[in-house]
């Protein structure tokens, strides 16, 4: 498991590109055969990436560093399939997942396993330490409720589907889902916003290998730009925006944990107030 360690807002106009990308973009989560993970000292976040072949199903294993006798020993976890399709085995429970869906594993949970459902698949990990256990559960795609923000003209036509949160499934910090971008439109979260009582993590999927999108953080006054490919996660400390334009539409996984979990819960940014 690799370590990030948290970061002051302060720190960020000395940090040149390679320092920026080291310390909030996780480049590298998806490797055939194996189970990657990253844990972020920010609101203690795990991310990680599972891509399971396949003759070979893999396990969940917990890394030295959480001290833990299994994964959800004291973390929740969702698992969602940003590639393919599969299955999740939660203590011998089968829950198969399509394109987009979400699974979400409560606390307590000891034997997490994935299998492939065909000869790419990848399945995106977001965990958090967890108080209380909640039900696991399945959401999918398909049948999630639908918000639908932004206009043609600002190229920012977006479908957003909450997955993990107080009127969906619940936890006990988690919240997660998937925003989709429209063709022709490139811009997530714009207007921007930060939110002081919570990390958020933006893994960018469905993004075709020859495009990229231009991800901002930093303060609101002083941000700076991440380059990221497809199946890239960007860790955004509470202080920071985390807005991106696409040379291509995109989809991506946003997941929060912190102090609460009020979705609505944000510190609006003007757009003329940016830097
Ligand atoms: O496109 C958007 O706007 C988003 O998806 C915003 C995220 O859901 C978010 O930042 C939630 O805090
Ligand atoms: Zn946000």
């Amino acid at each position: 498991m690799e370590i990030r360690h948290s970061t002051h807002p302060s720190q960020l106009a000395a940090f040149d590109t390679p320092a920026l990308r080291a310390h909030y973009l996780v480049e590298d989560l998806f490797a055939p055969g194996e189970v990657r993970t990253v844990y972020t000292h920010h609101d203690r976040v795990v991310l990680g990436g599972a891509a399971p072949t396949p003759d070979r199903p893999l396990t969940l294993t917990p890394a030295p560093e959480l001290r833990a006798e299994f994964f959800c020993q004291r973390r929740e976890l969702a698992v969602l399939a940003v590639r393919g399709a599969g299955a999740v085995l939660v203590d011998g429970v089968e829950h198969r997942l399509g394109h987009g869906d979400c699974l979400y594993v409560g606390r307590g949970a000891v034997d997490v396993r994935f299998h492939a459902g065909g000869e790419d698949t990848r399945f995106y990990l977001f965990s958090t330490p967890a108080h209380g256990d909640h039900r696991t559960a399945v959401a999918r795609y398909a049948e999630a409720a639908v918000d639908r923000l932004g206009d043609p003209s600002t190229a920012n036509v977006r479908e957003i589907r909450k997955y993990v949160h107080l009127n969906g499934i619940r936890s006990s910090q988690l919240v997660l889902g998937v925003t989709t971008l429209a063709d022709g439109s490139v811009w997530n979260t714009m207007p921007p916003h930060t939110h002081d009582r919570r990390t958020e993590c933006y893994l960018y999927f469905d993004l075709p290998d020859d495009h990229r999108v231009m991800h901002l953080l930093g303060e609101p006054d002083a941000t700076r730009n991440l380059v990221v490919r497809n199946e890239q996660a960007v860790i955004s400390p509470s202080w920071s925006v985390h807005s991106g334009a696409g040379t291509h539409a995109y989809s991506f996984v946003w997941a929060m944990a912190g102090e609460n979990q009020e979705y609505t819960d944000m510190d609006p940014v003007d757009i003329t107030e940016l830097r």
